[in-house]
């Protein structure tokens, strides 16, 4: 068996055509978008991501609002970008990159973030609907993992799902997504605590690897016919490897890929999320 892509490539081109459209409409009502970027150090990955991130929102008409601090930014100096954004009324939603560097307080950083205008859903308030399962902006990578499993119509109500990583951006968000009541998925998050990994994924419908571990997932841990989505971000070498070694291509149901599959659909999510919070405030 070979395993059908999850092409997260080419399904968030999709969403940006459809998201530029949605914008055009906007303007022509009078509303803006702009999006605004906080990111301060010099990790390169940090940058890629904001770069692709400007270039998305070029694509798709919304206005780019950028802060680029230096690594030896204080926390005085973020939190001030951060107040301006808030302040700024051509910016109608926008991110802190993460993470910050060492040194600084990010859950700081991110509770001065107007909730109303948070990108990324990764405020306390907007976090704390997402437990309680009320509207309201959803963090990045979960949304576009949702979005990308419905477009593939891979089945979620039911299935038995191990998400690998406990992380906010990632793992805890998604499992509080998939548990709501339209999602209807059962959700078992692994850790580095957790003591028999190979168990839980070898259950798994759908096994989402956010770990950040370079080829945790092999063939062997996967059911066949699983969908295996990889999260995972590290650089081995210098090139970007993922969680999930190459085999699993070889079991597995459907797989997205990484670099091609989640992240794409990360970004095509931030723009989502701005989209639908300015129309959301057009019809207020
Ligand atoms: N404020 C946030 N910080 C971070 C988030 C987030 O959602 N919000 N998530 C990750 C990084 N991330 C978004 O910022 C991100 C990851 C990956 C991609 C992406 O398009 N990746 C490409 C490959 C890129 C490459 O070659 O390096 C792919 O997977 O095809 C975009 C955004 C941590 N920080």
């Amino acid at each position: 068996m070979t395993a059908q892509l999850l092409d997260g490539k080419a399904t968030a081109a999709e969403i940006r055509t459809d998201l530029k459209g949605r914008v055009e409409a906007l303007r022509e009502r009078g509303v803006g978008v702009g999006l605004g970027t906080v990111l301060v150090g010099d990790d390169p990955g940090s940058h890629a991501y904001v770069n692709m991130k400007h270039r998305d929102c070029a694509e798709v008409g919304i206005e780019s609002l950028r802060y680029d601090l230096p690594a030896d930014a204080s926390q005085d100096e973020v939190e001030r970008a951060v107040a301006e954004l808030n302040g700024n009324p051509a910016c109608t939603g926008y991110i802190v990159q993460l993470p910050l560097p060492k040194g600084l307080d990010e859950q700081r950083v991110l509770e001065r973030i107007d909730p109303a205008k948070d990108a990324d859903g990764l405020h306390p308030t907007n976090l704390g609907r997402l437990v309680l399962m009320q509207p309201g902006p959803l963090p990045c990578t979960p949304k576009g993992i949702v979005e990308l499993l419905r477009r593939f119509d891979v089945p979620v109500a039911g299935a038995e799902v191990t998400v690998v990583g406990r992380g906010i951006t990632v793992g805890r968000s998604l499992g509080l997504l998939l548990t709501r009541r339209t999602e209807n998925a059962t959700v078992t998050l692994c850790h580095t605590g957790t003591r028999n990994l190979a168990a839980h994924t070898r259950k798994a419908d759908i096994v989402v690897a956010a770990a950040g571990v370079p080829g945790l997932i092999t063939a062997g841990m996967v059911k066949p016919g699983a969908a295996v989505l990889d999260v995972g971000v590290s650089r081995v070498d210098g090139k970007l490897a993922g969680d999930v070694a190459a085999d699993v291509r070889e079991v597995a149901g459907w797989v997205a890929p990484n670099p091609g599959g989640v992240g794409p659909m990360t970004r095509a999510m931030l723009l989502a999320n701005v989209v639908e919070a300015a129309e959301a405030s057009a019809r207020a």
